[in-house]
């Protein structure tokens, strides 16, 4: 997604340095690094050093010079190093020193000038030199832990997209010559990792593929070779099939040649984006946010109970709530639905904070309180048996609520259906002189909703406008937008002790968009067409998720972990994350393999070992951009019959340092489509945004399309009457 209209000297500019950059002269590269225990350690090369070898020779990296800590009497001269003591915000600060002298194609490195040729005597005294060929030196930093990134740098070990080695054939044409050093001023974590299968589990796996192949081979070989002379025709009809089969076979285990699993470290995603640092004073997050989208159709079949479940374990999300808003597509119009709902957010006022409390894992209530394991394994606080005795009575009391809704819209509906015949009736008689008219009085027996308005909706005795399939569009924001900061409970809160707990709860809305007869609606997609428009309007989350309705996070932090690919290095490539889906209740034994284990964790695993998963349908996060139909970025071609020529796109264009935080999408050609998206300016605009909100920190050069950080702590604008409107409008049939 480099879109940057680049203008020509910023372009000029970069060539040339580039042109620096790839006639290097072979000077002393010193760079350092503060490690955590405040000591600064200095990896530097030597003068004498071959650097021809790029990366790769086995020499580059074990020379290096520790640097002792810097006493009274043993102060850097430098001045980008001068204020080192005080913390994260200096530090960053000669980072950025350090970057900008080795991009002017300095040969003093802020660091090195010290480390080096005008430190003079007085640092030498301090500093001892180690030369060293053992290699597991290396893969320890200084205070003796693994470095993890200076091990994949070594190994070239790949991580996650992209590696942790970067080519040059990659580098889009700038000078992001990556060195050592990149990977260690930086607290440059990778948030995912791709793991291999253990060479135990694959190797026979393999082996017996080949087997088969081979005895595949000779079987079918036999089978041509000694043709039935008294049948020939059917002896040719079979050989055929057997051949097709053959490689039918081929074509279904070849994929599944090489899968792989991969891991996320939650921990190096919050350091990343809700740890304090300069651009985010307060720890504020800065992640994206998230739209979660679930769909459901009919209130008969898919009870609302299990949907009122779905929603809480989303509403309960280990995510920022300010970041996360849900929206829920009822395709059935139902008031139903829409009443379940009420009631679901209402008790996720209690049942989100409580979970928060108490750590509670399975946020959704009906398995959490169907669990077979102890339920105080590992709860600590003592009032947890308390408070669990309680929420569960709610939960009860909140099950009969919900199974008393059809009854409760039913009675509401005949006692005001009634009441409006009378109505009708006195009327008739006014007009007609105190008799009733002969053809008697027609009034449609509506749905009426609590705050005795008819129901827009699909009503219980179907008529024209209010029925399946011909309604109004409804959109009902259930939850506002919460506040940007944690508000926190009071000890009495809703009859819990939420002293400290964060109890707000994230945005919800119902929508139920408009039919019409005539229209094709196109079932789920369709929904979720409108549910990426509506919401583009609400909350426009740069990431959207999909849920069936009787779908469920069984893991809280699944959306941190999704966010670990699409924010990690070269995530602004990644479309979309397919999360695998687990079974409820089918029989322990499992006859009819429903738990597909075959699928989610043998064939799903596979492709992403080639390309990556298929889409299933639900349980995937999007990156919003993605779905809007633009074409990935390209910054190379693959021509030829193999694609074995690699040539530069023709329409890529190299962002500038600058640009790449503040260029606006909006000046690209695909934007301009006439009418593509409709004629919502709002809508328009938020695509550009969103674009912008999706991608990486740019925390580092060799981030090539990342946005700065902080970017995303600003509080999000409460929802008014005219941006609702628009929601609305962005969905309806004309
Ligand atoms: O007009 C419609 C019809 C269906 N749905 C929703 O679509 C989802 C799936 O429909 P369902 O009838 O439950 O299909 P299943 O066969 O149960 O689901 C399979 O197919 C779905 C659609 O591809 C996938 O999302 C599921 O993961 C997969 O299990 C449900 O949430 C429905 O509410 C609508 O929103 N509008
Ligand atoms: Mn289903």
């Amino acid at each position: 997604m480099q879109m940057a209209t680049s203008s020509k000297p910023k372009g000029k500019a970069l060539s040339s340095q580039a042109s620096t950059a790839g006639g290097r002269p072979q000077q002393a590269v010193k760079f350092a690094r503060r490690t955590s225990s405040g000591r600064i350690v200095s990896f530097s090369q030597d003068e004498d050093m071959d650097l021809s070898g790029e990366y790769s020779g086995q020499n580059d990296y074990i020379n290096y010079t520790v640097v002792m800590p810097p006493t009274p009497d043993n102060q850097p001269a430098n001045p980008s190093s001068e204020n080192k003591s005080d913390g994260t915000k200096s530090r960053l600060g000669s980072d950025q020193a350090q970057h900008r002298s080795r991009q002017a194609g300095s040969r003093e490195d802020s660091y090195g000038s010290h480390g080096g040729s005008n430190g003079g005597s007085k640092m030498e005294r301090g500093m001892s030199i180690m030369k060293s060929n053992n290699k597991s030196m290396l893969l320890r930093s200084q205070t003796g832990d693994f470095d993890h990134n200076r091990w994949l740098f070594e190994t070239k070990g790949t991580y996650g997209v992209g590696n942790a080695y970067w080519s040059e054939g990659d580098n889009y044409g700038r000078d992001t010559e990556l060195s050592m050093s990149d990977f260690l001023d930086k607290p440059w974590k990778p948030l995912t990792r791709k793991i291999k299968v253990p060479a135990a589990i694959l190797s026979p796996y393999r082996i017996l593929i080949l087997i088969r192949l081979v005895v595949l081979f000779f079987f079918l070989s036999w089978r041509v070779r000694n043709p039935n002379p008294d049948a020939t025709w059917l002896w040719g009809m079979s050989i055929v099939c057997e051949i097709w089969f053959a490689i039918s076979w081929i074509l279904d285990i070849f994929p599944k040649f090489n899968p792989i699993n991969r891991s996320t470290d939650l921990a190096a995603l919050r350091d990343k984006f809700e740890k304090p640092s300069p651009a985010n004073p307060h720890g504020r997050s800065d992640l994206p946010g998230v739209d979660i989208f679930v769909s459901t159709a009919d209130p008969e079949k898919e009870p609302p109970l299990v949907t009122s479940n779905t929603i809480l374990s989303i509403l309960a999300a280990d995510y920022p709530v300010e970041k996360l808003s849900c929206y829920i597509s009822d395709d059935g119009g139902a008031i139903l639905t829409f009443e379940a709902m009420a009631e679901a957010v209402r008790f996720a006022e209690v049942w989100v904070p409580f979970c928060r409390k108490h750590d509670i894992e399975l946020r959704n209530p009906d398995s959490y309180f169907n669990l077979k394991t102890d339920p105080t394994k590992n709860k600590k606080r003592p009032d947890f048996v308390k408070d669990r005795r309680w929420m569960k009575r709610e939960y009860d009391e909140f099950k009969v609520r919900i199974n008393g809704l059809p009854e409760a819209i039913r009675r509401r509906s005949k006692s005001l259906n009634s009441m409006e015949m009378k109505k009708a009736k006195s009327l008739a008689r006014e007009k007609n002189g105190g008799d009733l008219p002969p053809e008697g009085v027609d009034v449609p027996k509506a749905t009426w909703m609590a705050d005795g308005t008819p129901w827009p909706g699909t009503w219980l005795n179907p008529t024209d406008d209010h029925k399946k399939g011909d309604h109004a569009g409804i959109l009902q924001v259930m939850s506002k937008v919460p506040a940007n900061d944690p508000v926190l409970g009071q000890p009495d809160e809703k009859k819990l002790d939420f002293t400290g707990v964060d109890v707000r709860i994230p945005m919800f809305a119902y929508v139920s968009r408009e039919k019409r007869p005539g229209f094709d609606h196109n079932k789920k997609a369709g929904a979720m067409n409108s549910l990426v428009r509506a919401s583009a309007i609400l909350s426009n989350g740069p990431f959207i998720l999909n849920l069936d309705c009787d779908h469920y996070f069984y893991n809280c932090q699944a959306i941190r972990e999704g966010m670990c690919f699409m924010m990690d290095r070269g995530g602004d490539r990644v479309c979309y994350i397919q999360f695998p889906q687990r079974f409820e209740g089918i029989d322990p034994s499992d006859r009819y393999a429903n738990h597909n284990t075959v699928f989610f964790d043998g064939s799903m695993r596979a492709l992403d070992g080639l390309q990556g998963p298929v889409y299933v349908g639900t349980g995937c996060m999007f990156r919003r951009y993605a779905l809007y139909g633009f074409l990935p970025p390209r910054a190379n071609e693959y021509l030829g019959v193999f694609g074995s020529t690699k040539r530069r796109a023709p329409d890529f264009k190299v962002p500038s340092e600058d640009e790449s935080e503040t260029q606006s999408l909006t000046s690209h050609p695909d934007l301009n489509l006439p009418r593509k998206f409709g004629n919502s300016a709002m809508f328009n605009e938020s695509i550009a945004v969103a674009e912008y909100q999706g991608r990486p920190l740019a925390d580092h050069k060799s981030v090539k399309n990342g946005r700065p950080p902080g970017a995303l702590l600003l509080p999000r604008p409460p929802l008014d009457a005219p941006t609702v409107a628009e929601a609305i409008a962005v969905i309806s049939c004309w």
